[in-house]
């Protein structure tokens, strides 16, 4: 289960600052939060920020599109090799 935090109220009081948050949206922040070898006083802040849990197994996994990205490629150099063709036929 993933542990989740609104951190939005305590943006601009964050000690480490706002930025590394930023750094750290949309994904796992557990190994940069335990980098940082967090104060007890810390921990205790957390608290308030905690709204809940995520199952991980329900996060949507991202699938490449390299298959699609490669298709849309070899239309396009066909598209631009059949231009040139018809420009080449009517010069
Ligand atoms: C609700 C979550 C968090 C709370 C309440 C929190 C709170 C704090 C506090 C109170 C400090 C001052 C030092 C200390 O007492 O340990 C601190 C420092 C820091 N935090 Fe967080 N933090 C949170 C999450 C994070 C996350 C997710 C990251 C990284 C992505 C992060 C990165 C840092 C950094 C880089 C520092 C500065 C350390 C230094 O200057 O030595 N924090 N944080």
């Amino acid at each position: 289960m993933y542990q989740v935090y609104d951190v939005t109220l305590f943006m601009d009081n964050h000690p480490g600052g706002g930025e590394v948050w930023l750094r750290a949206t949309g994904k796992d922040a557990t190994v940069d939060f335990s980098d940082v070898d967090h104060s007890d006083i810390a921990k205790g802040k957390m608290e308030k920020y905690y709204i809940g849990e995520i199952d991980q197994s329900t996060i949507p996994v991202k699938h490449s599109n390299s298959k699609h990205t490669l298709i849309i490629k070899v239309l396009l150099v066909g598209i631009m090799v059949g231009a040139l063709g018809i420009l080449f036929a009517v010069l």
